[in-house]
């Protein structure tokens, strides 16, 4: 079984690797466009980006599974909110979606973003280190390392795994 990630990150492809990389499995990062906003900022445009990288995935890279993770922000009543989509794609079915945990983005952080500058490189500028978006992410900053980048992207994945079992069994079923 060959799965494409529709992402060279390696937070995004350790979470794929953490949830699928059992034997007999093969597992190819490919940089696939997730054609919405650099930064998206609704769960709408996220979740769409995380849909696109599933299919772009999917149709680049000859495999049997796509799976496309993308982040984003989502404003609300409590401030602007991390958030997080995921996209399963196999032939012949509408694409599994997964929702990954959001926390809230301090108030410094939101102020940038919606000056129109893009999280990863703000999170650099803040925390003063590199590629933030490639290691913790900005959930794990925020979160005092409780929950890291690449953690909450394997929840989603599992998500998505267990919804792809769950209709592969209901299948064969009847
Ligand atoms: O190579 P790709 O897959 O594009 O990985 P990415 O880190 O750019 O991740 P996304 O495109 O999914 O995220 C959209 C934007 O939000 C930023 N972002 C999202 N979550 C983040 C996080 O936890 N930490 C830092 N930046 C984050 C990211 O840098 C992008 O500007
Ligand atoms: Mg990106």
């Amino acid at each position: 079984m060959k799965i494409i990630i529709g992402s060279e990150n390696p937070a995004k492809v350790a979470a794929v690797k953490n949830v699928f990389g059992m034997a007999g499995m093969e597992i190819v990062a490919i940089d696939v466009p997730s054609n919405v906003s650099v930064q998206p900022f609704s769960d709408e445009e996220t979740k769409e980006g995380a849909i696109n990288r599933a299919l772009g995935a999917l149709e680049h890279g000859d495999g049997d599974i796509g799976i496309g993770l993308e982040g984003g922000v989502h404003m609300t009543k409590h401030g602007l909110l991390l958030c997080n989509w995921g996209a399963l794609a196999v032939p012949g079915y509408p694409p599994l979606i997964a929702g990954g945990a959001r926390i809230q983005l301090p108030d410094e952080i939101a102020g940038k973003l919606l000056a129109g500058r893009e999280l990863g490189p703000v999170m650099d500028e803040y925390t003063k280190k590199k590629n933030i978006r490639k290691n913790e992410g900005a959930i794990g900053i925020f979160t005092n390392g409780q929950i890291n980048r690449s953690e909450m992207f394997t929840h989603v994945i599992k998500l998505l795994a267990g919804q792809y079992e769950y209709r592969k069994a209901g299948s064969t079923q009847s």
